[in-house]
């Protein structure tokens, strides 16, 4: 019989992140680990490096990085599941092969990853798995055993993740002025990324149209739009849309922009807006800058009211939505059959991405896929 609380094969889980500056000196080197060989303009990154000097060089998402690690911890020791969770990140400190290298001298030797990214996309998984390919690399060229290393299949349908953010959007929708809060339209957002990375993201059969991002997102829109109107008997237009582009101007990349957006919504005689960034785990600098100042300076020239909804953060919720997709992938790895819990019309995602699923332009080696070299 297997244990319920039994994560066997996996010794470890890996919260895999972004990283972010934690002082104004930190700004500038992180910006550079962050779009080295990226071929973005030297504008766009003075600027992005302006949103962090207005916050003293800070991003918040280390703390609330440090903050769902509590979290997960609690909940696994709470459910009596006894899995140590580490954390790494891509860009900063502490570095991803820093921790690898701690994980493999622990003695861990099969290693789940949490990536705090929820959808299908190069920036948003394959990139983590490349990080993930390079870190081993490293390990090995140091002489060490590398680990084996799977990653948590996208969790942007997990009820766990999605009921945060409902509540977060009713929450948005009460904290209106009550004359305008029933015509109040939701502009669900997300990083909007290059037209072609869209099209093909995720599995190669639904490449095209915006592939898996693009419908993983509305699908999540969908789903929370129909939660608010079953919970407050209203229906609220809604439409998703994008923020924080860069990259060069004559390279497509997905529209509408939120500012531009407001600014339609406004002509039109919407009212009200709730701005629900779906696209996002926390609110981090993207949240903070692009939303919560930029986009929300735009709303008051405009003089129309407008609210930004919670992300899932560090919810219990989300945390015990991890420990249920840490079990369900450990009992699929131990040949136990599950039913794996997704809400919305796509069903889970796949726990293994398949050859050429969010293909780079320039591709470098990628773990925990179908087509990884590593063990
Ligand atoms: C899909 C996606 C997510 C969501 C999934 C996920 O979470 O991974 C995400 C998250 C984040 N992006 C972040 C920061 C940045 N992203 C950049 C650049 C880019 N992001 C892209 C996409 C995404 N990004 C893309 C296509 C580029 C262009 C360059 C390239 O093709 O790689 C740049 C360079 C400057 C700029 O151009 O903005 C910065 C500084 C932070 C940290 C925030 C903080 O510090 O609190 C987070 C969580
Ligand atoms: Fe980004």
């Amino acid at each position: 019989m297997r244990d319920a609380l039994d994560a066997t094969p996996y010794d470890a889980l890996l919260l895999l992140s972004f990283g972010g500056p934690e002082g104004p000196d930190d700004v500038v080197p992180f910006l550079e680990n962050v779009t080295r060989g990226r071929g973005i303009p030297k504008e766009r990154l003075k600027e992005v490096g302006q949103h962090y000097f207005l916050f003293g060089g800070v991003s918040p998402i280390n703390a609330q990085n440090r903050a769902l690690l509590e979290a997960l911890r609690k909940d696994f020791a709470d459910h009596g599941l006894d899995l140590p969770v580490y954390w790494g990140n891509r860009n900063w400190d502490p570095y991803l092969t820093d921790t690898l290298r701690e994980m493999a001298a622990d003695g861990r030797r099969r290693i789940l990853v949490l990536a705090t990214s929820a959808y299908a996309s190069y920036s948003g998984c394959r990139q983590y798995r490349e990080d993930l390919g390079a870190a081993l690399t490293t390990l090995e060229g140091e002489g060490l055993e590398p680990p084996r290393v799977d990653k948590l299949r996208h969790y942007f349908n997990h009820p766990g993740f999605l009921e945060p953010m409902i509540e977060g959007v009713l929450a948005s929708l009460a904290e209106l002025p009550e004359d305008v809060r029933a015509g109040a339209h939701i502009a669900f957002t997300t990083h909007s990324i290059p037209d072609v990375s869209a099209d093909t993201s995720g599995p190669v059969e639904g490449h095209g149209e915006g592939g898996a991002y693009v419908r993983q997102h509305l699908d999540v829109a969908t789903t929370v739009a129909d939660a608010v109107r079953e919970r407050t008997g209203t229906p609220h237009e809604w439409r998703l849309v994008y923020q924080s582009r860069s990259g060069a101007p004559h390279v497509p990349w997905l529209e509408p922009d939120i500012c531009d957006h407001l600014e339609a919504l406004h002509g039109e005689g919407v009212p009200a807006v709730v701005m629900a960034p779906i696209g996002f785990v926390s609110d981090h600098m993207e949240v903070l800058y692009d939303l919560d100042t930029e986009a929300t300076a735009k709303a008051a020239e405009l003089g129309l009211p407008v609210r930004r909804s919670a992300t899932v953060g560090d919810d219990p919720r989300f945390a015990a939505a991890i420990r249920e997709l840490v079990l369900e992938r450990a009992a699929t790895e131990s040949g136990t059959a599950v039913k794996p819990c997704a809400l919305g019309a796509l069903g889970a995602s796949h726990d293994l991405c398949p050859a050429g699923c969010c293909p780079a332009r320039t591709p470098r080696p990628a773990a925990a896929g179908a087509d990884s070299p590593y063990a």
